[in-house]
């Protein structure tokens, strides 16, 4: 067999895509030192834009060229957050989701100049978020705050608030870790009050259908675990209909005797009405679809639809 098996890792092109980027190409070589890996940095519309995201169709701004650039075979794998997956819009014909890599820390975090965690920032404290999910869980536990959207990468975010826009900004923790800046964190918040994101702290990996050597490589990375919880999380997300702007947390976790528990959350933007479901199941799709019916019941398409 010919020694020299080469692959193209296709990425978005900020710090954080990057450091996401290298990581799977460390996995990689740490596995299979005789292979050749190139990244292959993309700018997608998302990158480029800087006016509100809903304008340019969401989260799928930043997938939808990196989409073409796999489909096209000018990359073989593409380095995905979960997070930014979009529930209501499965990858493109002709590729696939082949993993998730092991979970990292899935909580949000503040950064605020002085160190000062939420409850000693005084009324009225502009909190960088543009989050709906964010903002709605920041209204129902800290409404003397006031959130306000944000763009940019994290990096430039964090320059933003350095300029004075924003008194505080809110992050994930996982982000803060790939770019290097933990030690910018002056609040980590539990997942029972800031319940996060379906996915986070998750990659993915997708691969065209028929590409033996990415699938198989992507399946010497994948976690199994972190497989379980994330098609539990984005069942969940399927049956309650939600799009980016959609104020839905969600978290799975996997207890040892390898049962997994879900607890969804559905708020309205005022924060003030919570729709909160756990259930605990060993099949991670009857697991998500059993807390996404059980928010509908609850009432979870009306805050949903009313959230815009
Ligand atoms: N929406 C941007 C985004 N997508 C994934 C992460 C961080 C890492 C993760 O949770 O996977 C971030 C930044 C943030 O939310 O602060």
């Amino acid at each position: 067999m010919s020694s020299t098996l080469s692959i193209r890792l296709g990425t978005r092109s900020s710090p954080m895509a990057m450091a996401q980027v290298e990581r799977v190409r460390a996995e990689l070589l740490a596995l299979r030192p005789e292979l050749t890996v190139e990244v292959v940095p993309l700018t997608t519309s998302g990158d480029r834009w800087t006016g509100p995201l809903s304008e340019l169709g969401g989260k799928g701004a930043f997938t939808k060229e990196v989409d073409a650039a796999l489909l096209a075979g000018d990359v073989d794998i593409c380095v995905h957050c979960v997070k930014d997956i979009p529930g209501d819009r499965p990858v493109p014909e002709g590729t696939v989701i082949a993993s998730y890599l092991k979970r990292d820390d899935v909580r949000d975090a503040i950064v605020e100049p002085q160190g000062r965690s939420l409850n000693d920032l005084p009324p009225g404290a502009r909190i960088g978020t543009s989050s709906p999910r964010r903002a709605a869980q920041l209204a129902l536990h800290w409404p003397h705050l006031a959130p306000i959207p944000v763009r940019g990468n994290a990096n430039s975010r964090l320059a933003k608030m350095e300029a004075g826009e924003y008194d505080a900004l809110m992050l994930a923790v996982a982000g803060m870790e790939r770019i290097g800046l933990t030690e910018r964190i002056s609040q980590i918040l539990p997942t029972d009050t800031m319940v996060p994101a379906v996915g986070s702290g998750t990659l993915a990996l997708q691969c065209r259908v028929d590409d033996t050597l990415a699938l198989e490589l992507a399946d010497l990375l994948g976690d199994d675990t972190t497989d379980r919880i994330t098609t539990a999380e984005r069942a969940m997300l399927r049956v309650l209909g939600g799009h980016c702007h959609s104020p839905i947390a969600g978290l799975a976790t996997m207890d040892d005797d390898g049962v997994l528990s879900l607890h969804g959350r559905v708020i309205s933007p005022d924060g003030k009405t919570v729709l909160d479901a756990s259930q605990r199941h060993s099949d991670p799709e009857v697991l998500g679809v059993g807390v996404g019916d059980e928010l509908l019941r609850q009432g979870a398409k009306q805050i949903i639809e009313a959230a815009g």
